[in-house]
């Protein structure tokens, strides 16, 4: 069926950013679907030779399905616009929940990792890494599930983006720092950092007065864990900083790993 801007009702805004600005929406012909509608000039996307990107991304985006990943349920444009038909996430970003709660419990914390690594098993079956999965990427939706939005383009509301448009280095692996090249280890690399964020509210490696230390203790994968983050969890974050990308942990073994198992058995216990 085609969709156009006139098959909508526009409510509030969701975020704006380099490319574009999100509305939340909602279908006017039954049965009403709420999502959010991203809106993007095609001259910006020209401006910034972006526009293979935005096409490549929207190719993959619309062949991925999995509960932990933001639907991308199609697209559609006019003469100066492209609009993108994307799932709404009713707690909105990640982010500012961190933000506002300073750090997560070990037990939301171990939650998010357990969802972030199935998401992320999924993606490398389908060849896709690097997903710039760092906080300000990641949405909750109403049952507090998470969900993998691929804001590569861009996407935040002004002030609550905690880096410069350049991005941040603090997630990156020491091989991508080191320009060297790079698997999808990256990803579990990644895992690592925010585990550790979540549990401690800021990310290992961050210094906010200088990028050149932040890489340099990236490289040499210089960080202390405070002692107040459980055994358990420490564990598998020592587990995924590892220098050498084939040494981190696999997917399947953060699945496996007794902090994660540990929480999600409670889940099964209250089932029962
Ligand atoms: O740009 C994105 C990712 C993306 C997702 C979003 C986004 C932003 C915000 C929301 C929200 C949302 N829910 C909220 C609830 C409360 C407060 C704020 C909220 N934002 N739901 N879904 C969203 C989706 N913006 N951009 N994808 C993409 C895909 C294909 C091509 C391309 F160029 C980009």
């Amino acid at each position: 069926r085609e969709w156009n801007l006139d098959s909508f009702e526009i409510g509030q805004g969701l975020g704006q950013g380099l490319f574009g600005h999100v509305y939340m929406v909602r279908t006017k012909c039954k049965p009403k679907y709420i999502l959010a509608l991203k809106c993007m000039y095609k001259s910006e996307i020209i401006d910034h030779c972006v526009e293979k990107q935005v096409r490549r991304e929207i190719e993959i985006q619309q062949n991925l399905r999995h509960p932990n990943i933001l639907r991308l349920y199609g697209y559609f444009h006019d003469e100066k616009r492209i609009f993108l038909m994307l799932e709404f996430a009713g707690q909105g970003e990640l982010y500012r929940q961190l933000t506002k709660e300073g750090s997560f419990s070990e037990k939301r914390s171990s939650r998010y990792i357990d969802q972030m690594a199935d998401a992320l098993g999924y993606l490398h079956s389908k060849h896709v890494i690097h997903r710039d999965i760092k906080p300000e990427n990641l949405l909750l939706d109403i049952n507090g599930q998470l969900k993998i939005a691929d804001f590569g383009w861009s996407v935040h509301a002004p002030g609550n983006r905690r880096t410069t448009i350049c991005g941040t280095l603090d997630y990156l692996p020491p091989e991508m720092v080191l320009k060297k090249p790079h698997s999808e280890k990256v990803d579990h690399w990644t895992l690592g950092v925010l585990t550790y964020e979540f549990l401690c509210g800021l990310p290992p490696f961050e210094n906010p007065k200088s990028q050149l230390d932040t890489k340099k203790r990236i490289a040499a994968v210089d960080f202390q864990i405070p002692s107040y983050v459980s055994c358990d969890a420490q564990d598998l974050i020592y587990k995924l900083l590892r220098y050498e990308p084939e040494k981190r942990l696999a997917l399947s073994d953060v699945s496996q790993h007794r902090w994660i198992v540990k929480y999600r058995r409670n889940d099964a216990k209250q089932r029962l």
